[in-house]
């Protein structure tokens, strides 16, 4: 029977809609928060917190964001053979919200920091309980993905239509508005410090308050039950197409001799056994799911916002001058552009273009958007041919830099065996790094008597040859050799005072000490120095992505920190993340088209007992698409990031083109159509169909009010 012909249940209304659905647009916007926030953080936490490299962060990014996708098989399956929508979506949101807790768990560090000095001691711990939390998630978000948008559709009766179209755009909406808010939140909350014993980024807040989001929207959801039309599972539907394929490709194989007639189609090899109604619509589904094929290119370039395009922002200056954007946040302009394009699309681009005669049908949007998509990535390579022009020089593996600081008191002529000669003044440093080619090193600095000595230096690796007051004792310090993370700065301080000095938030440093870098946020930081009695304040003003050396002469206090001077060993970043707009406009376009129109063409080409086969395929290619990401991802990396981009915009291109040949040979179809032709065949006319269908309703609700069940729509 189908369960969306007609609905005997009188619910409760309020402008024309169902007051039920209240619940399950809040249920879904809590959820999509919950989701889309975790998601803002994820790549960051691996990165920075578990100290995974770009590489295995964006993998396992991308392998959970896959999981999310495939899991929906699943909940369709249970939903349509066990539990119904209803309780599927109950019980898998406590899996999803058990999933949200156990991965904000895994995020605090002083729960395995037993020497206190900010890092966990005991990786393994929060890598296990973060992965059981990332798959209960992905159980949870990808199960309940199917049921829910379904289940909002059942709430309304047929003169509801209208209302019901309504539903799916505000439904949309709320995934976009949820998705927006989040990822504007838990990226200002992760960059919060908190903790225990030392202070760090708060991860366990910006993945806390997801994991609250999600257990409102179970809540919410289990408030609207009294209200909701509920309706049985009907039989698994997949497991009937599964049967009837089977059966046609071990029928057609038994009957592979020429003797025996061909006939018009494979799955005509199952009419022996299975409803020649059943046969049809597999054979729709069949016809769409094979133009999915090239679909999961698309999804390839469109989930790499939130790992490659965030690791671009980093390199990047957020400086907007009224506002600073974090490199995370940059994810939100895709939330944003939806809101603004969709309507857009809807009401004034396409409606243009059909006002100019051309027929622009879903498989030439969906085309359209590959396109766009394709042109996002060249844009994104665009802009890492800029940022690429203004990243430090850094060293090959066989090589070595070293650049020289000198805080003795006069300046020195500095020789690098064999040939490098520098003059550096008192207080000041080399100009660049000097590159070499070999590790073993002699310095001799022009004192009198001179001064010799022998140094290694670390292969890939910058160093600083630090002079100290008493030039005997100089010695090498290690430097940072990529960009500082998150588009912070790295600085730290050489004491050139004659005793120890506190700074603010640092150890005491001795008297010709370096410290180890310490990472600042962009922004005007002040500092206090102090040594007994005696202290000054100086302050600066960073931008993004830096790395400074800072020398403290021995007049600091005389002079109240105004002779402290600044050695630049990394220049802030100065390509402005506004660049990165035109990629997302891009990609964004590119979705309009492509995924709410491949989500309506999916919907109206499937017969009508199998839109959730058609919807659980469609998800499958986003899947599909992360997978791919993961297989580049270890296969190897391009040696330049802006090669690897345009190397995923030409295969779009590639896959674009081969889907339009596949759409010129797609002939559109009206399923309802279709099935009451092959009805008629069978026998059944249009009014006996009517009346069948309305007997079985009626018996089966007699059955159930027997049963005392409550039978609430048919
Ligand atoms: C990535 C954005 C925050 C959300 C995106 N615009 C979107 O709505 N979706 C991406 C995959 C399908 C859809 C969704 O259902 O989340």
């Amino acid at each position: 029977m189908d369960e969306t012909t007609k609905k005997k249940k009188k619910t409760a209304e309020c402008c024309g809609y169902p007051i039920s659905i209240f619940f399950i647009v809040v249920n879904e916007f809590c959820e999509r928060f919950s989701y889309y926030g975790m998601r803002a953080v994820l790549v960051l936490y691996f990165r920075y917190f578990l100290l995974w490299d770009d590489d295995l962060a964006t993998s396992i990014y991308h392998a959970f964001v896959a999981l999310c996708y495939l899991t929906p098989i699943l909940g369709a399956i249970i939903a349509d053979s066990w539990l119904g929508k209803f309780k599927t979506i109950i019980y898998l949101s406590i899996v999803y919200a058990i999933g949200q807790v156990t991965m904000a768990i895994s995020t605090i560090h002083d729960i395995t920091d037993a020497n206190r000095d900010g890092t966990p001691d005991n990786f393994t711990f929060h890598i296990a309980l973060s992965m059981l939390g990332l798959i209960l998630i992905a159980l949870g978000t990808g199960g309940i993905k199917p049921c829910v948008a379904a289940f909002g559709g059942d709430q309304f009766q047929e003169h509801q239509s209208r209302q019901l179209n309504t539903f799916f755009s505000v439904f949309y909406l709320c995934i976009n508005a949820g998705s927006l808010l989040s990822t504007l939140i838990t990226p200002v909350l992760r960059a919060q410090e908190c903790g225990i014993h030392t202070q760090q980024q708060c991860y366990p807040l910006a993945f806390g308050v997801p994991a609250v989001l999600m257990v409102i929207s179970l809540v919410v959801f289990i408030a609207g039950s009294g209200m909701y039309v509920k309706t049985d599972p009907e039989g698994n539907i997949m497991w009937s197409v599964c049967k009837c394929i089977g059966f046609a490709i071990k029928n057609r194989f038994r009957h592979r001799s020429s003797s025996y007639p061909k006939r018009e189609h494979w799955m005509d090899w199952a009419n022996e056994k299975y409803d020649k109604l059943l046969i049809a619509q597999i054979k729709m589904v069949l016809k769409v799911l094979f133009l999915y094929i090239p679909l999961p290119m698309f999804w390839t370039l469109f989930d790499q916002k939130g790992s490659r395009w965030t690791l671009q922002a980093t390199t990047m200056s957020g400086d907007f001058g009224a506002f600073i954007l974090q490199p995370d946040q940059m994810q939100t302009v895709n939330p944003i552009l939806i809101l603004t394009l969709v309507p857009i699309m809807d009401r004034l681009i396409f409606p243009l273009i059909q006002k100019c005669g051309l027929n622009f049908s879903p498989l030439k949007r969906m085309t359209v958007g590959m396109l766009f998509a394709a042109m996002a990535f060249v844009s994104a390579a665009l802009v890492q041919i800029e940022i690429d022009k203004t990243l430090p020089n850094f060293p090959s593996s066989s090589e070595s830099q070293l650049k020289v600081v000198n805080t003795y008191s006069t300046t020195l002529n500095v020789t690098i065996s064999p040939n490098e000669h520098l003059l550096i003044e008192s207080f000041g440093s080399s100009a660049d790094y000097v590159t070499f080619d070999h590790q073993d090193i002699t310095v001799s600095l022009n004192t009198n008597p001179v001064i010799t000595k022998a140094f290694s230096l670390i292969k890939g690796g910058r160093q600083t040859l630090i002079i100290p007051s008493d030039p005997t004792v100089m010695y090498l310090k290690e430097d940072v050799k990529s960009k500082p993370r998150e588009g912070k700065n790295a600085i730290r301080f050489v004491n050139g005072y004659t005793a120890d000095l506190n700074i603010t938030n640092l150890d005491s440093i001795e008297p010709s000490a370096t410290t180890n870098y310490t990472l600042v946020n962009q922004g005007k930081r002040d500092f206090v120095l102090r040594h007994g009695e005696q202290w000054c304040e100086f302050s600066r003003k960073f931008g993004f992505g830096a790395s400074y050396t800072f020398l403290i002469p021995s007049t600091v206090f005389s002079d109240d920190c105004e002779s402290i001077t600044e050695v630049e060993d990394m220049k802030p970043n100065s390509v402005h993340m506004a660049l990165q707009i035109p990629q997302y406009f891009l990609i964004t376009t590119g979705e309009v088209m492509f995924s709410v129109t491949g989500l309506q063409f999916s919907y109206s080409q499937a017969p009508k007992n199998m839109k959730s086969v058609l919807q659980a395929g469609w998800l499958c290619t986003n899947a599909v698409g992360n997978i791919i990401v993961l297989i580049v991802a270890e296969l190897g990396k391009l040696p330049k990031q802006w090669a690897e981009y345009l190397l995923f915009a030409s295969l779009l291109v590639a896959v674009s083109i081969i889907f339009s040949i596949m759409a010129y040979f797609y002939t559109y179809i009206d399923p309802a159509e279709i099935e009451a032709q092959v009805r008629k065949e069978q026998g059944l006319e249009p009014e006996e169909m009517e009346k069948e269908t309305i007997e079985m309703e009626e018996k089966d609700e007699d059955q159930k009010n027997e049963q005392g069940v409550k039978q609430t729509k048919i």
